[in-house]
């Protein structure tokens, strides 16, 4: 059965973020993930999962121009000393803290520039990230992101996200299949978390099209999460979505996956 994580970055944010643990693991959840988890040292994030009884299920790379508009740099060539420093300082974070699974982003290539060339780049990154991650006993994931929240981004087409998996075909490389994402950009979501399961090594979901709790709109998060453990999915679906209101308030639609609202 899918075990679901809080997404620190979305979920819980009208509190300062070393109060988020608590408030999750108050929820039921006993997973979390984080896009930033460089905002606080890994002893400190170590000591806070500890305490709150969560593990770490995925952080992201570290990116240190986000506020500029930077979104990762494995796809970007000539910044490759860029990313091994950013590889290996999160696969070292990743153990610290615990996280079996690191989201490597992909970056937003310059207007113009020869994606081919750095389609090449990227797998290259992206196999010295996989034998990195392996190393450590981790994995590492690549998720495409829809142009409409992410324009420019490098990995836009779940397909082509899970055509670069393949062709790598490294037991540390997986796909992160964001349900939200991938509803936008190509739809058939039942048909492709078929096809694409022994690919698959997290898992995301929120509302399409608002990117709200995913019980309103184009997503059925009953028929999904069900159909996942059908197939024997017993990883983490991440909770990435802005809540309509109070993030407790909005988790009645977990409850069959043991969440709940604090009362
Ligand atoms: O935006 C998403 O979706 C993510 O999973 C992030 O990690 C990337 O910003
Ligand atoms: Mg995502």
């Amino acid at each position: 059965m899918p075990r679901l994580a809080a997404n620190l970055d979305f979920l819980f944010t009208d509190r300062p973020l070393e109060a988020r643990f608590d408030a999750a693991a108050a929820c039921g959840f006993s997973g979390i993930e984080m896009l930033f988890a460089d905002r606080l040292p890994a002893p400190t994030l170590r000591a806070a999962l500890d305490a709150a009884g969560l593990e770490a299920a995925l952080i992201n790379i570290a990116v240190d121009d986000w506020a500029a508009g930077g979104r990762g740099c494995a796809a970007l060539p000539g910044h490759e000393d860029r990313f091994r420093r950013a590889l290996i300082e999160s696969v070292e974070r990743a153990v610290a803290v615990g996280a079996r699974r690191l989201h490597v982003l992909a970056g937003i290539p310059e207007t113009g520039a020869d994606l081919a060339y750095a389609r090449a780049s990227y797998k290259r990154n992206l196999h010295e990230a996989a034998e990195t991650a392996a190393a450590a006993g981790i994995v590492a994931t690549i998720e495409a992101i829809n142009p409409r929240d992410m324009p420019g981004y490098f990995l836009a087409d779940p397909d082509e996200a899970a055509a670069i998996v393949r062709e790598i075909n490294h037991p540390s490389l997986k796909l992160q299949f964001d349900l939200y994402h991938t509803q936008i950009t190509r739809g058939d979501l039942t048909r492709r978390l078929d096809a694409q399961l022994p690919l698959i090594g997290h898992v995301q979901i929120a509302g399409v099209p608002d990117r709200a709790e995913p019980d309103q709109g184009e997503i059925a998060p009953a028929h999904l999460l069900d159909r996942l453990d059908t197939l024997g999915y017993d990883g983490w679906v991440g909770l990435e979505y802005r809540p309509r209101g109070r993030t407790e308030d909005g988790l009645g639609w977990a409850a069959p996956w043991g969440i709940r609202g604090p009362g």
